[in-house]
């Protein structure tokens, strides 16, 4: 609830947040919007099914990645070089549409004395993941998580996804991926930190 309070910077501006019986009978209008008949057997009990379930697909709202980002280690010989975390697949949906995005995130950042434990990478992830999102504010909003909360000398993301609103409907290309990348500190002004980025991504071998 926080997220979404924080938004407003007077309390009167505050939504009024539906109750759940008001999600459901939302759910019922849209429903039989479609032509569906809500009081059928089958769909007695879906209503509350997607009200549930959207409780967990948006969880995001709930959550601080900050929080999540904040525990970090010290203890770590002098490492000091590209800590990288691939491969990290997601569920998100689109803000245009609210249908699924499905795709893998690819995380590093350039230590500066901390690290973090590398689950809590995969969680910032999920939380920015689990809101309405567009692929461009879900790249920036994670790299920007770390680099506030950790500090490091540069973060890296890149982002592949598929966008189901783009297969399943309207210019309907199955199989047309997006990237997007955002790129901080050392990552931003030194090209070949970005190199080898890349090439970290692509697997190993020479710049
Ligand atoms: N930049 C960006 N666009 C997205 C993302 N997800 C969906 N979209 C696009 O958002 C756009 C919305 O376009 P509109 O013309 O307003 O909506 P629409 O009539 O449903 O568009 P079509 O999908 O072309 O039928 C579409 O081009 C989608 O492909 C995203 O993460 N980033
Ligand atoms: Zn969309």
């Amino acid at each position: 609830m926080d997220a979404v309070v924080k938004k407003f910077a007077r309390e009167d501006d505050v939504p009024h947040q539906p109750t759940k019986k008001e999600a459901e009978d939302a759910v019922r209008t849209l429903l039989r919007y479609i032509g569906e008949d809500p009081d059928r057997e089958g769909l007695l009990d879906t209503p509350a099914r997607v009200v549930k379930s959207y409780r967990e697909l948006f969880s995001g709202y709930h959550d601080s990645a900050e929080e999540v980002l904040g525990r970090m280690f010290e203890e770590v010989a002098g490492y000091d070089d590209i800590v990288m975390v691939r491969d990290i697949p997601f569920f998100s949906h689109c803000e245009h549409h609210m249908v699924p995005i499905m795709g893998k995130a690819h995380v590093a950042y350039l230590p500066d004395g901390r690290v973090l434990g590398l689950s809590k990478i995969a969680r910032a992830v999920d939380i920015f993941a689990k809101r309405l999102q567009t692929q461009e504010a879900m790249t920036a909003q994670i790299a920007k998580a770390i680099d506030d909360t950790l500090r490091p000398r540069g973060v890296a993301v890149l982002i592949e996804a598929d966008h189901m609103c783009m297969a399943m409907r309207g210019v309907k290309k199955l199989g047309a991926s997006t990237m997007t990348t955002t790129f901080t500190g050392a990552f931003k002004k030194d090209p070949r930190e970005q190199a080898r980025f890349m090439s970290m991504l692509r697997g190993y071998g020479p710049l």
